[in-house]
């Protein structure tokens, strides 16, 4: 089998699966494609959250005249097919329905019900199996997901602003602009890109953030504010109901409309808390806003998978500091009308 084919149509899957973006989760983008002789005869994604995965929409998608090349047709699919009944029946049932031949598989999916069931079913009923084409960035394309099956926690990206001397706010703690106004966009298309958002008690209460994503198309994450005494005021926006808000705090549980307050151990080590509460809740990642406590303590824990780093072109030379990251993780730079903006990484992955 000539595999740089493989890797050819696994590329177009990937292109597919990402049409998806900002639909589909929790579930994870999904691409796939059918090829008879050379000829793509079927493609799809899933696109949107609940309803038919990719492999279902490839199949659909066949024309009436090509419907009897199916069964010599091979499927390109970059994520394991499922094997369970979620919201719609299991993908590798239809394609063994379908007597498709021969699937190539991107990655296996390593959510619990599925991890290498889906393989088993296929290979079961004699269809031709291959795996791991382009497995790295099958990955990549669904690191959130991933990271939360594997690791039980969502996808931590740290993000925060920061003058070139090195400080986030002035030294009386008075919240502060240091991003230009394109860097805000950006900053909000990042917001409308992940399921979560989190501040610590003390920038709360110094910022009254709103936390939403205003200038950006898309939906707004969940806020999620660590206040051990509910100390943030409640005139301020994150009590406002805007968007969903949880509270972590050592008070009592309440809910208030789609603002809840939850109970957590604070004699107790709480970032190990706050990822089963976030598992619990489906929460598949989040963006950690400030401020430098809050920060520092995710990256002392390890608990991090991306960082952001915004470099203004203010002159601030003294203040709140910044936490510090080894230049061993920076992975990228780009400038945004004078704000540099830094990108780490704290693993290894392949990149697309
Ligand atoms: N430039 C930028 O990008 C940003 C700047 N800022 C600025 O930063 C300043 C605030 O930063 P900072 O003082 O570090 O405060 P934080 O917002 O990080 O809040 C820290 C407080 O939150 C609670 N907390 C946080 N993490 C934990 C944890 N793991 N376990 C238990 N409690 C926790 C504690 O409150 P307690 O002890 O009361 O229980 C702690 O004192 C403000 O001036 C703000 O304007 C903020 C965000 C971004
Ligand atoms: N100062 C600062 C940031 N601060 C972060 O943004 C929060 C305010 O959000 P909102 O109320 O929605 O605008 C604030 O509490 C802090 O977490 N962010 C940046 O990109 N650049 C900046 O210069
Ligand atoms: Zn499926």
């Amino acid at each position: 089998m000539d595999s740089s084919l493989d890797e050819f149509y696994m590329r177009r899957c990937l292109q597919l699966a990402k049409l998806g973006a900002g639909n589909v989760a929790p579930n994870p983008m999904v691409g796939a494609v059918l090829v008879h002789e050379g000829r793509i005869i079927g493609e799809g994604y899933h696109q949107l959250y609940g309803h038919a995965h990719a492999e279902v929409n490839c199949v659909r998608s066949v024309r009436p005249e090509d419907q009897a090349l199916i069964p010599h047709a091979t499927m390109y699919v970059s994520l394991e097919p499922c094997a369970h009944y979620g919201k719609t029946p299991p993908c590798a049932e239809l394609i063994v329905a379908r007597k498709i031949g021969t699937v190539v598989i991107g990655c296996v999916d390593t959510f619990s019900q599925v991890s290498g069931r889906g393989i088993a079913i296929l290979e079961d009923a004699g269809i031709t199996v291959r795996t791991h084409v382009l497995e790295a960035a099958c990955r990549q394309l669904n690191e959130r997901f991933f990271t939360f099956h594997e690791q039980q926690r969502p996808y931590i990206i740290l993000k925060w602003a920061q003058s070139a001397a090195g400080y986030m706010a002035a030294a009386d703690g008075s919240p502060l602009r240091i991003s230009n106004s394109l860097t805000d966009r950006l900053v909000h298309r990042w917001r409308s890109e992940e399921m979560g958002i989190l501040v610590g008690t003390n920038t709360a209460v110094a910022d009254n953030p709103r936390l939403n994503n205003r200038y950006w198309t898309g939906k707004d994450p969940v806020r999620i504010v660590i206040d051990r005494t509910l100390k943030t005021p409640r005139h301020y926006h994150l009590w406002s109901g805007a968007a969903p808000t949880l509270f972590i705090t050592a008070e009592a549980a309440t809910q208030e409309g789609v603002t809840e307050t939850v109970t957590a151990d604070f004699e107790q080590p709480l970032l190990p808390q706050l990822m089963r509460l976030l598992h619990e809740r489906r929460i598949l990642s989040v963006l950690v806003e400030g401020g430098p406590y809050v920060l520092n303590a995710f990256i002392e824990a390890g608990l991090w998978d991306e960082a952001r780093v915004i470099i203004g072109s203010h002159s601030l030379p003294d203040g709140v500091q910044s936490p510090v990251l080894p230049p061993s993780l920076l992975t990228g730079e780009t400038l945004l009308d004078g704000d540099r903006i830094l990108y780490y990484r704290n693993r290894k992955e392949g990149r697309v």
